[in-house]
């Protein structure tokens, strides 16, 4: 099966590169050099030309601050170039595997796990493109499989993991917010998710959105203070604020925790503890 990947460069696509590294699936890694999403002909030309059966989309724009001064673009990234996926492949006659987040959810105040059924409320201009993209899958009618992620973090790229391992080593004190709660997420084990299903073609017939993060719930104020402790940052005085005292362009959501029961019963995999994994990528992080 030929299987097109793409914003291959990023943090899951470089995981999605190691759990299929001894497929014999033909996997075609691509950044937006070598295919731009945002261009409908360059995509079309690419599922043509390489007879793509499956796209599994890792390409986002993903800086959430940043969206606020650049809705256009980040609506073209999330929303608009994910049609063009949806597109090639609905002619193809091929599936597409798409990635969303958490921040669909947050503008109400709930506190019970949000379910895929749940109708999106986004709080800012990242989350509703995400939105965005969703529904222009769904209007395509393509044959699709969307994973809501959360709080993404892995040794490759920019993530907050990296980032407070090195604010914790490096400052006397650090305020973070604890009134805004979700769940981390290692990347690698979403991709060894994706990955099965691709290569056992489990995800043929169970097309549908799915909710993916790791298992257990946190504060990114406590997901800090787990990073310093297993790092072993224990000279910094890390401080719980709330929001407002962390000025941002962007209100987050409050609460952002995925039920995941769907996923789990579909495709009968168990899910790693947040703590788990966060050790493993720590652990690399600290190998390399
Ligand atoms: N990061 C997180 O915390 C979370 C992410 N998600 C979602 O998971 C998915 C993967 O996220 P993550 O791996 O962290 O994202 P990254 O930001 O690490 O990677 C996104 C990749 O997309 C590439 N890209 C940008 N523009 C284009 C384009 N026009 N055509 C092709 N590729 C392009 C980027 O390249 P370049 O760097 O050169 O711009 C980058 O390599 C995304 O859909 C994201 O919304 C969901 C929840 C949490
Ligand atoms: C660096 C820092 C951040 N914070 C806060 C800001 C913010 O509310 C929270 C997390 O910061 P980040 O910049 O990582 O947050 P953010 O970029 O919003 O993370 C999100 O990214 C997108 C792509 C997603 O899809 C989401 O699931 C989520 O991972 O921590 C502090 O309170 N103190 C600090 O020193």
């Amino acid at each position: 099966m030929n299987i097109l990947v793409t914003g291959a460069n990023g943090q899951l696509g470089t995981c999605l590169r190691n759990s299929s590294a001894g497929s014999a699936d033909n996997y075609i890694f691509t950044d937006v050099t070598e295919l731009d999403i945002t261009d409908a002909e360059a995509v079309s030309r690419m599922v043509k030309n390489n007879d793509i059966n499956l796209i599994v989309n890792c390409a986002a724009y993903t800086n959430v601050d940043k969206a606020e001064d650049d809705a256009d673009f980040a609506e073209l990234l999330n929303a608009k170039a994910v049609r063009n996926l949806a597109e090639a492949m609905k002619a193809a006659d091929g599936t597409l595997i798409h990635i969303s987040t958490d921040y669909v959810f947050g503008k109400e105040p709930y506190n019970i796990p949000c379910r895929e059924d749940q109708r999106g409320t986004p709080t800012g201009v990242y989350g509703e493109t995400k939105l965005h993209g969703e529904q222009a899958i769904a209007q395509s009618g393509v044959k699709a499989l969307i994973f809501r992620t959360a709080w993404l973090y892995s040794e490759y790229g920019k993530n907050f993991v990296k980032t407070m391992l090195g604010l914790t080593s490096s400052k006397p004190e650090l305020k973070v917010v604890f009134d805004q709660v979700g769940t981390p997420t290692y990347a690698q084990d979403l991709a060894d998710v994706i990955y099965n299903l691709v290569e056992y073609r489990t995800y043929e017939g169970n097309e549908g959105i799915y909710h993916y993060s790791n298992e257990g719930v946190c504060s990114w104020y406590d997901f800090t203070k787990m990073i310093a402790e297993i790092a072993g940052n224990t000279d910094c005085d890390i401080q719980p604020c709330h929001s407002d005292e962390f000025p941002s362009k962007v209100r987050r959501p409050s609460y952002s925790v995925l039920d995941k029961t769907k996923i789990k019963d579909t495709f009968k995999i168990r899910i790693p503890y947040w703590t788990d994994s966060l050790k493993t990528c720590i652990k690399n992080l600290k190998e390399e």
